[in-house]
């Protein structure tokens, strides 16, 4: 490729507009395979300390300036799979971004530390004894101040959380402001589109520029296909460089003594499985979680323009423990697309009506702790997510529905919309037991989204039960790291970017 063309944004990345050769052959002291949450904050700590990094994104650079604020453009432009990626039996929709900057880019800027319940699990299940909160907490003051982590303020709670508040209020339930990562935010409640003005403090405008002050070289459209390996210890990668058309324009390696998967929880085990290398456990594409959500939309007996404003204001954490319940509740702006794509808008009728009082409609997102039960597979041409939700799960899914229904009624709804495939609407607390006790646990039935993949490659002391020790190093494999939402060795419940940048950071500094 030719030297770097510096772009509007100020980042400068290789493109393949820039080929020239169609045999390309680099050298790095450590090769970062994807530039999201674990790849960015893994390259810029490298670099930091004066390594040779070269950061390898398979998906394309998009300067923020071209962000369209639309968000059927943007699942064309910044998503995996142009926003369709789904498991096998098609109910669940597992968002991703795939651009320079990963999901960070496409996120809601929504920041959890991890649960210290979650820490002690993975202390007594995984022996991680060194993951303490004490450990962490030095970690997490670090990126939450890299990234302008801040309670919302007021002017940050939009119509939709300010009702929601004031319902969770009356019902005595524990409502905080959510944390978000974003500097003097807009208020254009466009986050999942990426962010324009640069706000949010994604990778894309923060670590990634930093790392490549430090010398880190960004690689963009680039698909690492192999994890090389020589002697037993990682030595590079195989890449191809892809066109928009999707078209091969040159095939890549990068000879490196240390390799660093930061792909997301989906592609991370795919390249492991591809490349054949650190499953002597079997645990590579085992144990996927998701966090699979749902939007609780309700119609309000007033506007709500639920558009409008910051994306996320406030959530309710009263059932966040396990003993609790195990589900969080955020209440959620959205647009007009994401209205019937991630809610049930009913067809015919019922959308038309659905749509034509969209003005009054508010959201709450619901996040349970799920278990680990499903699994990402390579068949030799294509991936495959199998997830269903356990039966284990089922119960935190109907109360997380319920507490939904009730605050929204608490909060002055009239009609709540459970987003089942039989459209059921919700009017009184009489409703509610009757409408959410009949669901079904069965494929089809529920239309779940998930934002958080995590946990196929997890963590743990263990070379028998797990993919990765607790410093990221791949058991099987020396100098083969992971550093992204693979590593998690159960689901968070909370949003988990912040979990992700703590671990990398730990595991970049623990490798340099
Ligand atoms: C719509 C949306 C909203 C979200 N909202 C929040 C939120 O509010 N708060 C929060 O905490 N979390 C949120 N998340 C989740 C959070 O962004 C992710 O948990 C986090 O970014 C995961 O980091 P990662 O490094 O594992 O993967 P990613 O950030 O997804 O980065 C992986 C990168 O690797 C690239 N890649 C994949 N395969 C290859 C390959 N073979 N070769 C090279 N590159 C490859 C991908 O293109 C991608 O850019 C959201 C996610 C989405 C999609």
């Amino acid at each position: 490729m030719s030297s770097p063309i510096m772009k509007a944004s100020g980042l400068e990345v290789h493109q393949a507009t820039d080929v020239t050769d169609s045999q390309i052959t680099l050298e790095a002291d450590v090769v970062v395979v994807g530039s999201g949450a674990g790849g960015a904050v893994a390259a810029y700590e490298l670099a930091r300390q004066g390594k040779r990094v070269i950061i390898l994104e398979a998906g394309p650079y998009v300067p923020s300036k071209a962000f369209t604020e639309d968000f059927t453009d943007s699942l064309q432009t910044l998503y995996q799979d142009h926003g369709g990626q789904a498991n096998s039996s098609g109910d669940l929709l597992v968002l991703q971004g795939a651009c320079v900057g990963g999901s960070t880019v496409v996120n809601g800027c929504v920041c959890f530390r991890t649960p210290d319940f979650i820490l002690q699990d993975w202390q007594r299940d995984f022996g991680l004894s060194e993951l303490t909160e004490a450990e962490l907490g030095p970690y997490f003051d670090e990126v939450e101040r890299n990234l302008s982590v801040h309670d919302n303020g007021e002017h940050e709670i939009a119509r939709h959380g300010q009702v929601i508040r004031e319902g969770a209020r009356k019902l005595g339930w524990s409502t905080k402001p959510l944390r978000r990562n974003i500097r003097q935010c807009g208020l254009t409640g466009h986050c999942l589109s990426g962010c324009k003005t640069e706000r949010k403090q994604s990778m894309l405008v923060t670590y990634l520029p930093w790392a490549q002050a430090y010398g880190a070289e960004i690689y963009a459209d680039t698909r690492v296909e192999k994890v090389l390996t020589e002697g037993g210890r990682a030595s590079g990668v195989e890449a191809v460089v892809t066109g928009q058309d999707g078209i091969v324009v040159a095939s890549l390696t990068v000879r490196a003594p240390r390799v660093v998967l930061a792909a997301g929880a989906v592609q991370t085990p795919v390249l492991l499985l591809k490349s054949g290398l650190a499953n002597r456990s079997g645990q590579v594409g085992k144990n996927f979680a998701c966090h699979p959500s749902l939007l609780v939309a309700a119609r309000y007996p007033q506007p709500i323009y639920p558009w409008r404003g910051a994306l996320l204001g406030v959530h309710i954490d009263e059932f966040m423990h396990p003993d609790k319940g195990g589900f969080i509740l955020e209440d959620g702006g959205f647009g007009i697309v994401e209205m019937t794509m991630l809610a049930e808008p009913g067809t015919g009728e019922p959308f038309m009506e659905y749509m034509a009082n969209a003005r009054d409609l508010a959201g709450l997102v619901t996040l349970i702790h799920d278990h680990n039960v499903g699994t990402i597979s390579w068949d030799g041409e294509r991936k495959q997510i199998d997830y269903q939700l356990s039966e284990a799960d089922f119960p935190s899914m109907k109360r997380a529905i319920k507490a939904a229904a009730r605050l929204h009624l608490a909060s002055g709804a009239t009609e709540v919309y459970v987003p089942a495939s039989d459209r059921r609407i919700i009017r009184s607390e009489d409703d509610i037991d009757d409408q959410v006790d009949s669901l079904e646990n069965a494929p089809q039935h529920l239309r779940m989204v998930s934002y958080h993949p995590q946990g196929t490659c997890r963590m743990g002391a263990d070379p028998l039960q797990s993919v990765v020790k607790a410093n990221g190093e791949t058991h099987d494999v020396a100098g083969l790291y992971v550093a992204d939402a693979s590593l998690l060795p159960t689901s968070i419940i909370v949003n988990p970017q912040i979990t992700v940048y703590a671990l990398a950071t730990r595991i970049a500094r623990q490798m340099a």
